[in-house]
């Protein structure tokens, strides 16, 4: 199973190889604007799905945020530990 740890480090390596086909470089590409509405976006589908949908739904739109918060970390240049060490 991935962890939020194991997905940053396939993030970090799509942004500098930038392999044809990936969603996270078409992402990054679009910039910090464009990342921040899909952030916000997904976080409004986590408190909708929590609110309305079971725990399953919840776990899965709640794997898209992450996944969105990681995109934005890699188009400012943050890391993980930048992030942990707020924690
Ligand atoms: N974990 C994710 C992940 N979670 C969410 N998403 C993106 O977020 C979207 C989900 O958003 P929505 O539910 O709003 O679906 P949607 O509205 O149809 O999506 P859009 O039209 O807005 O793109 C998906 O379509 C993906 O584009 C993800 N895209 C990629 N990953 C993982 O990231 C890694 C790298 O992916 P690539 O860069 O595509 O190779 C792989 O391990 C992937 O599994």
């Amino acid at each position: 199973m991935k962890s939020f740890d194991d997905l940053f480090a396939e993030l970090s390596d799509k942004a500098r190889t930038r392999p044809a086909g990936s969603g996270t470089v078409v992402q990054l590409d679009a910039g910090v604007h464009a990342i921040g509405k899909k952030v916000v976006e997904e976080a409004a589908e986590v408190w909708m799905a929590a609110e309305h949908e079971g725990p399953e739904r919840t776990a899965e739109e709640i794997s898209q945020l992450l996944y969105h918060l990681q995109v934005l970390m890699l188009a400012r240049g943050l890391t993980l530990d930048d992030v942990y060490a707020h924690l």
